[in-house]
């Protein structure tokens, strides 16, 4: 008889800059890693070589806006095909810094870029070979959620800023309105983290929202 196949398991981190997603992800990771699953952690734009090169374009080089979001959906495009299904077809636990939810907060809501283009693209980009009509979207979206104001005063002095860390509030704003869009289309796909708290309240919540999903 032949096995059935192995369930993947698809979580991404999203916020604004500075809103503290990527301090939680090794905590996960070792959580998963205890219950005797495969973990791959992975990053957007990026985790794969030619994703990563895009990546430095993306974050260092000025561009108009249909370029910076083609070059972000061509970056996904081989993170899907050579790191993400290939680990999700083994029962692996995926955890990406980012997806297509920051392509919606930060093309789409902090530069304005047309959403409906944005949504073509995500149609092209994330069908799923293994599943016709349906597109790859992560299982779970932990979306910590911050002001402006005090994600800026974070990341103050703590690392030199990119192309999108260096814009202003008002950018931001806007990128975290583009989240609350997305999580109020997808309500089960997304948890939200109040990322106003200390590191230890906000892993706590995080493992509520895991525990409360058999996670
Ligand atoms: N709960 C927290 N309270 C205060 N500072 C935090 C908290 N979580 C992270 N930080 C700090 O804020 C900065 C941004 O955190 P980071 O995890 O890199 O955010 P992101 O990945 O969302 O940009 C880092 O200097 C980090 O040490
Ligand atoms: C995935 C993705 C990221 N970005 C931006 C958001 C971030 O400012 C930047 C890189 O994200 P991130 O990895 O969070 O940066 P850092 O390593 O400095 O914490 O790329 C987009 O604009 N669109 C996208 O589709």
């Amino acid at each position: 008889m032949s096995q059935p196949a192995p369930t993947g398991l698809f979580l991404s981190f999203e916020g604004i800059d500075g809103a503290g997603k990527s301090s939680h992800i090794a905590g996960i990771a070792e959580r998963f890693r205890a219950a005797g699953r495969e973990v791959v952690t992975t990053r957007e734009p990026g985790g794969t070589p030619l994703a990563e090169s895009l990546r430095e374009l993306v974050l260092h080089q000025a561009m108009d806006p249909l370029t910076e979001a083609l070059l972000v959906f061509a970056a996904r495009r081989d993170h899907l095909q050579q790191c993400i299904e290939p680990a999700l077809a083994r029962g692996a636990v995926v955890l990406s810094d980012r997806y297509t939810d920051a392509t919606f907060a930060y093309q789409g809501g902090g530069r304005g870029f047309d959403l409906a283009l944005l949504r073509t693209l995500e149609g092209w980009v994330q069908a799923r070979a293994d599943a016709p009509g349906r597109l790859r979207q992560p299982d779970l979206t932990l979306w910590f959620d911050l002001a402006p104001a005090l994600a800026a005063e974070r990341l103050a002095g703590a690392r030199a800023p990119d192309r999108f860390e260096a814009l202003d509030q008002a950018f931001f704003t806007r990128v975290r309105e583009g989240y609350a869009a997305r999580a109020a289309a997808e309500p089960q796909r997304f948890a939200r983290i109040e990322a106003n708290a200390p590191r230890e309240a906000v892993a706590a919540q995080i493992a509520r929202v895991l525990d409360a999903r058999g996670l």
